[in-house]
């Protein structure tokens, strides 16, 4: 659906995105995933054909197709030349910008979402921006949702809304797909089946989500630390109290190693979304050039 080869953008004097190569597949909920800085927004914004690369090509839908802007709904961090118009403006803008624009779903999640339709976006809350952003690309009918940190500052009612409008989105035709940038572990545990990972403008690792929550995996022990420490799959150990604390990043492998040497497992335990970010994003820092 989306093919990046070898995508590079200076995105200023000390910040480049790239070399990158990635393909958005149809029907893939994707979350990029990384440290502040680590230039999520710019790629997002680069597939989103609101920057041009440098160096490279980015290639939408088919090779020949020339209406892909149709297609594409982002949903930027900021509010950020919007400020100044009302809903009921944006809404005209975007029914003369996109031939895609369903004036009807925008009334509905209007309603939906209990946003004024004539009042100044820089005049709504933080929170309300966000979901009037939200409603905008939702009232198009794209067949792509790109979003950067949709969810940040909105209150846990408009989340579980907007949440259930992008299962939607995704229900009503199995080509759509998402990609979005996220800092919250929850978010991407409820919607995406991808995680890619960056660091400093460079793709680090791509993973299969229920891959990773079925293949990392808390072991307690209460073995001595020596004994556990080099098994194969084993991430890390602790000890804590009697009890030896082993993290997996390969569960079969460990618990099999575990089995041959005859050491006792008092409990294993499935490990949560944001511990196993936190190594994948902690061993990203040390790669720096991998092509998806
Ligand atoms: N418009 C801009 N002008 C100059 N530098 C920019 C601009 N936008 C981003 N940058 C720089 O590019 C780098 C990557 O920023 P980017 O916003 O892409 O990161 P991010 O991963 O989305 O960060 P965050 O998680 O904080 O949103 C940063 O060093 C930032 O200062």
């Amino acid at each position: 659906m989306i093919v990046c080869s070898e995508v590079e953008k200076k995105i200023d004097s000390t910040f480049s995105v790239g070399p990158l190569t990635l393909t958005v597949e149809p029907g893939i909920v994707t979350a990029l995933v990384g440290s502040n800085g680590s230039g999520k927004s710019s790629l997002l914004r680069l597939i989103s054909g609101l920057i041009q690369p440098d160096q490279g090509s980015i290639s939408r839908f088919q090779r020949e197709e020339t209406n892909w802007r149709e297609k594409i709904a982002f949903i930027p961090q900021s509010s950020k030349g919007f400020e100044k118009y009302t809903l009921g403006h944006l809404a005209a803008i975007h029914q003369v910008g996109f031939k895609n624009w369903d004036q009807k779903k925008f009334e509905s999640l209007l309603k939906r979402y209990d946003l004024p339709v004539d009042k100044d976006v820089e005049e709504l809350s933080g929170g309300m921006q966000r979901q009037a952003l939200a409603v905008l690309a939702l009232s198009r009918s794209s067949t792509m949702l790109i979003m950067d940190e949709p969810l940040a500052g909105v209150d846990v009612h408009a989340q579980e809304r907007l949440q259930q409008d992008w299962l939607t989105y995704l229900e009503e035709d199995p080509i759509r797909s998402i990609v979005f940038a996220t800092h919250v572990p929850d978010e991407i545990k409820d919607l995406a089946d991808q995680i890619i990972c960056m660091n400093a403008g460079h793709l680090v690792g791509k993973y299969e989500k229920d891959e990773l929550l079925s293949r990392y995996a808390r072991f307690w022990t209460n073995e001595s630390i020596e004994q556990v420490r080099n098994l194969e799959g084993v991430h890390s150990v602790f000890e804590r109290g009697p009890q030896v604390e082993i993290l997996s990043e390969d569960r079969e492998k460990t618990e099999l190693a575990l089995l041959e040497k005859q050491l006792n497992v008092t409990l294993i335990q499935p490990m949560k979304m944001a511990e196993i970010l936190r190594m994948l994003l902690k061993e990203g820092e040390e790669i720096n050039d991998a092509h998806y």
